[in-house]
């Protein structure tokens, strides 16, 4: 439900006895939610030096070179070179009523400003406060009188100011506050009527525990009583995301199919169907749940397997004489053909003597005289010798023989023909009816089968989620011709010490060493990108200063290649293992996001896009998106945006490192089994340098830059820090950054994030920040992943 839970804007509003949908969160284990909390916001009145702050006074992208430089007390903050100029005016400002300035130092401090629902990005330095007029001069204007009545500051410092400031920086605090959290659980020598034992015949005797837990109620507004009253499940069952969700579970789990129960246990898992469908399949044999077995029951599907059994056996005998009786028919047909071929020559035989004798006869001469029978017979028996016609008499009287005896031979043969196609007719009875119950046994082979990719996916999901679906890694570049002041102290944990010798520890899901390999690197994030195949929304990026090495993490060189190319080919590899089962399509586009302008690196001249809003997500009709097939194909389009980026960097005098670079990869596979389609995104993201102006002595276009580059980086940090404390609103809409990576920083996905730092004392400080960035971001615990599957067979599920 999350989000869309919250009340419409024109909804009556409900009474406040009624409990209202809000997000679950379990008490024992996290801490109270902060609900409805939002973004800091200041209340301001006009400074005190309200007339030395007038519109006649110079605009800083003027006189850049007064800029400041060095001051580590806040994220966006920087002291100046100059300081003698700023002290009085801040000390004299802090003496004023004004909540949102009390800065101290000659500092540079970023700003959001909202007025008539536009956002500026503000600074304030040396007493002074300008805003960036983005729209006509692209330059930092003063900050007009009438605007202090006309709006309101948002604090861009939310970030570190959210978070108690033990948490942020010591990592033992965070295991220590990690397992006094989970020691939280109830324990048997307190007096807890809500503790209890049941005693289950096949798990023995149950702890249990009434959890007290936040759980959404989904009501309808009653006109005639002036109430909010609980949905029945009858109503709710139509109600479309209820709807979608039952759907979900039914899908999953096709034996399950009373909607009313999906729907009371989808209640009693807080309106989360993986939570249903895992519980379920958990239970599932359940002999609380499950009608027993009758004895009767047990021997009719014991009797049915001994009968499945036999009719193969039946099939496999019946098969051998099928193979028994043709082998026969084929000799009797040759031998019948033998008998024929004997016959015809036989036949021609006779017909050639019966021609002969004719021909004798008429060659008797006409004239001669009767003779005398005696006479007649010398000349017969002269003509036709006694031995030749006894030879033709034998010969005539075997001719008939062989002929009755064919003629048996081929009736016989006959008889056994018909016989045998009798019988093999009625194996492919026998054959066809058992083919059909074989096939029933498939669809049952084939529904466990699914249920069991769904375990499967739901086990490794939950082993990610335990993980955690934001991974934080810290990676430190190599350098070995500076001071270093990073200290490996364990697998995961990095001390900082700055030149006073002051220690800084942070903990992280890994932090490498400066030697690690990029295989190594790309080892820990490889079984997150396999199931971006499986629909899951997947996000991998680097954060840290410029030259630390985020780069080189993300892209590599071409002899060795960083996370881009091998998380790409890893999953093209997936996907060709999977194709006896799945049917891949991938599509790649590439944006660069520079001065909170979108372009799209993949378009024939690298042109600017627009993002719209599309329900909860955004999308950038008309992105490039190009289908790839091999890894060729990948490097190809990589090499093609690499080349835009460099023609668009001349183009409006940037570095790439000044814009952050993001490379989508959609990944949407079609289950050739059921039809279902799974749909995974896996978003690439080399983030512009995060260090402070200050030091690199930014000017004019560069400040420019480096107000978009905070605007964006303190907005990435809002969107953590509000995950972080389970708020209901969270801010996405402050940045193009945050609005491209929204699909992959919400509740179903998972991300990695690379935090590079520098070894190099002279970085202390901004090397803190990215360590502090970073530990905020781990605190983070995203919701349930989902996956992105739409059912086959013209059904829809999310
Ligand atoms: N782990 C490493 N091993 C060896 N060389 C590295 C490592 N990390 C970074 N480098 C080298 O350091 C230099 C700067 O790194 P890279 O360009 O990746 O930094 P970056 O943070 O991306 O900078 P920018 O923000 O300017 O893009 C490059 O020459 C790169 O090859």
């Amino acid at each position: 439900m999350g989000n869309s839970a919250s009340m419409p804007s024109n909804s009556p509003t409900p009474d406040p006895k009624q409990k209202s949908p809000v997000k679950n969160e379990r008490t024992p284990q996290t801490a109270a939610p902060r609900k409805g909390q939002k973004f800091q916001e200041v209340q301001l009145a006009p400074p005190v030096e309200d007339k030395r702050n007038s519109e006649s006074r110079a605009s800083p992208s003027t006189n850049s070179s007064s800029l400041p430089s060095d001051n580590t007390s806040s994220r966006n903050t920087m002291s100046s070179r100059n300081t003698s100029s700023g002290n009085d005016n801040a000390s004299s400002r802090n003496s004023g009523n004004e909540a949102a300035t009390t800065y101290e130092g000659d500092e540079i401090v970023f700003e959001t400003f909202v007025r008539d629902g536009k956002e500026f990005q503000c600074m304030y330095t040396g007493g002074m406060r300008f805003y960036l007029d983005d729209w006509h001069s692209k330059q930092w204007q003063p900050f007009p009188q009438r605007w202090y009545k006309e709006g309101k500051f948002v604090n861009a410092n939310v970030l570190n100011d959210a978070q108690p400031a033990k948490q942020q920086t010591t990592a033992s605090n965070n295991v220590q506050n990690r397992s006094e959290q989970q020691t939280e659980q109830p324990v048997e020598t307190r007096k807890d009527d809500r503790e209890g034992v049941i005693s289950h015949p096949k798990r023995g005797n149950i702890r249990t525990y009434l959890f007290k837990e936040k759980h959404y109620i989904h009501c309808f507004y009653d006109a005639t009583t002036g109430e909010w009253m609980r949905l029945p499940l009858g109503w709710e069952l139509r109600h479309a995301l209820v709807k979608e969700m039952v759907d979900q579970v039914e899908e999953a789990l096709p034996n399950w199919k009373n909607r009313p129960h999906i729907l009371a246990s989808l209640r009693a898992c807080n309106y989360n169907p993986d939570e249903c469908i895992s519980l379920y399949l958990h239970l599932e044999n359940d002999v609380w749940l499950t009608a027993p077995k009758t004895s009767q029951e047990e021997n009719t599907l014991k009797n049915k397997n001994f009968e499945i059994k036999e009719l193969e056996n039946k099939v496999k005998q019946l098969e051998t004489e099928v193979k028994k009786e043709g082998n026969l028919r084929k000799e009797a047909e040759n031998q019948v053909m033998i008998l024929q071929e004997k016959l015809s020559t036989l036949e021609a035989k006779s017909g050639m003597a019966v021609a002969q004798v004719e021909a004798m006869q008429q060659t008797r001469p006409r004239t001669a005289r009767p003779k005398t029978p005696q006479a007649q017979k010398t000349v017969i028996e002269e003509r036709f010798p006694v031995e030749d016609l006894d030879e033709l008499n034998l010969k005539t009287t075997e001719i008939h023989k062989s002929h009755s005896q064919l003629k048996h031979t081929v009736e016989r043969q006959l008889d056994i023909f018909a016989t045998t196609v009798r019988q093999v007719n009625e194996a492919f009875l026998k054959l066809s009816n058992v083919d059909n119950s074989h096939m029933a046994e498939l669809e049952e082979i084939k529904s466990l089968y699914q249920k069991e990719c769904l375990q499967r996916k739901l086990l490794y999901n939950k082993l990610q989620e335990l993980r955690g679906n934001i991974r934080v890694f810290c990676r430190p570049r190599k350098d070995n011709n500076v001071q270093n002041c990073l200290d490996f102290s364990a697998e995961n944990e990095l001390v900082c010490s700055n030149k006073d010798g002051n220690k800084k520890s942070f903990s992280f899901d890994k932090v490498y060493n400066t030697n690690c390999s990029q295989e190594e690197v790309f080892a820990d994030t490889k079984p997150v990108i396999t199931s971006c195949a499986d629909g899951y929304n997947i996000c991998l990026m680097a954060y840290g200063q410029t030259g630390s090495g985020k780069t080189f993490t993300m892209m590599g060189t071409d002899a060795n290649p960083g996370i881009n190319i091998r998380a790409l080919s890893e999953l093209l590899s997936v996907c060709a293992e999977r194709a006896e089962t799945k049917e891949y399509n991938l599509k790649i586009s590439m944006v660069e996001i520079y001065n909170e302008a979108v372009i799209d690196l993949l378009a024939a001249n690298s042109k600017t896009v627009e993002l719209r809003a599309a329900g909860n997500n955004f999308r950038i009709p008309g992105l490039t998106e190009l289908d790839i097939k091999t890894e060729a194909e990948i490097k190809e389009a990589m090499e093609m945006g690499d080349k835009n980026r460099s023609v668009a960097s001349t183009k409006m005098n940037s570095t790439s490192s000044r814009s952050h670079l993001v490379l989508m990869l959609t990944i949407e596979g079609r289950d050739k089994i059921n039809g279902s389609i799974s749909k995974g995104v896996l978003t690439l993201c080399d983030l512009a340098g995060s260090e402070r102006i200050g030091k690199t002595e930014a000017s004019g276009q560069r400040l420019v830059e480096a107000a978009a580059i905070n605007k964006s980086l303190s907005a990435l940090g809002q969107v953590f820090s509000a995950l972080r404390t389970s708020q209901m609103h969270v801010p996405y809409r402050n940045s193009k950054l945050t609005q491209i990576l929204r699909p992959c920083l919400g509740g179903d996905a998972k991300a990695c994030v690379f935090v590079n730092i520098s070894p190099d004392i002279n970085n202390y400080p901004e090397t803190c920040n990215t360590l502090e960035f970073g530990a905020n971001a781990r605190q983070v615990a995203l919701g349930q992943v989902k996956q992105n599957i739409k059912k086959g067979r013209g059904g829809s599920g999310d």
